[in-house]
């Protein structure tokens, strides 16, 4: 199975917030994706509204009405606002974050036990609504099966550590702890997800490493890259990458 691409598209929303002219356009740039061949959409709407904002999510929910293959990630802390939006528009995947709300970005994972109490009824009420539940977790074996137990239907892997080594000597020691995450998740019946600070540089090496990936989400680099390339091009590239490497 290739790995799914979804493209978190926050980073063009925090271009569009600097001014008051609704360009560059979230919508239009989800679609170009899209249209190129994107598996999904990922979207962080934070609560101080850095970047996407509560209509970008509703509009963006209208556009995938239109892309019934493809599928609709909104993460968020569940503990915050998440929830708002995921009983408005019912995405396809709910990523819990354990973000605070002045967070510069995401940067650790869920922690099992001490988060395992308030998160259950959580993931329990976005998998009544028929909402895929994703935990963001760093890569520790040992909480696999605590993720599990608490309803996850996956997790997602948090990449930053595996990204900031890459190029370096510790890099192999990286993605076999990525390897070792990946498969406890399997074995505890968790599916994997992986993003942050991912690339076309560092992707190939992880997505040969790491067993079971079904999604990577990626965004920075990627918006980076189409301020380059454009989000076509762009798209082409990171789904040839996955194909290429999975
Ligand atoms: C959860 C994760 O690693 C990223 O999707 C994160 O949500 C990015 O947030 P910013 O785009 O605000 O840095
Ligand atoms: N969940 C990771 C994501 O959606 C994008 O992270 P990044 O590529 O912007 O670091």
């Amino acid at each position: 199975m290739t790995v799914q691409l979804s493209v978190n598209v926050n980073k063009v929303a925090l271009v569009r917030n600097t001014r008051h002219l609704g360009i560059p356009s979230v919508t239009r740039a989800a679609e170009l994706c899209l249209q190129a061949g994107a598996n999904g959409i990922t979207v962080h709407p934070r609560p101080d509204q850095r970047h996407i904002r509560p209509q970008d999510v509703d509009e963006l929910a209208e556009l995938m009405r239109r892309w019934p293959r493809a599928e609709f990630n909104i993460e968020g802390n569940p503990t915050q606002n998440l929830l708002d939006f995921i009983r408005r528009v019912h995405p396809h995947q709910a990523t819990f974050v354990p973000d605070s709300e002045d967070q510069f970005t995401s940067d650790h994972g869920w922690s099992f036990p001490p988060d395992a109490q308030r998160l259950q009824p959580l993931i329990a009420e976005c998998r009544q609504l028929g909402v895929r539940v994703s935990l963001f977790m760093d890569p520790a074996p040992q909480q696999m099966a605590a993720a599990r137990a608490v309803g996850a239907d996956r997790v997602e892997l948090y990449t930053e550590p595996y990204a900031a080594a890459w190029g370096t000597p510790d890099q192999a020691v990286q993605l076999q702890r990525y390897a070792a995450a990946a498969q406890a998740a399997l074995d505890a019946g968790l599916g994997v997800n992986a993003g942050h600070d991912l690339n076309l540089d560092n992707l190939p090496a992880f997505v040969r490493a790491v067993p079971g990936l079904a999604e990577v989400s990626i965004g920075h680099a990627f918006i980076a890259d189409a301020l380059e390339q454009g989000y076509a091009a762009t798209t082409r590239a990171y789904l040839r990458c996955l194909l290429d490497n999975s």
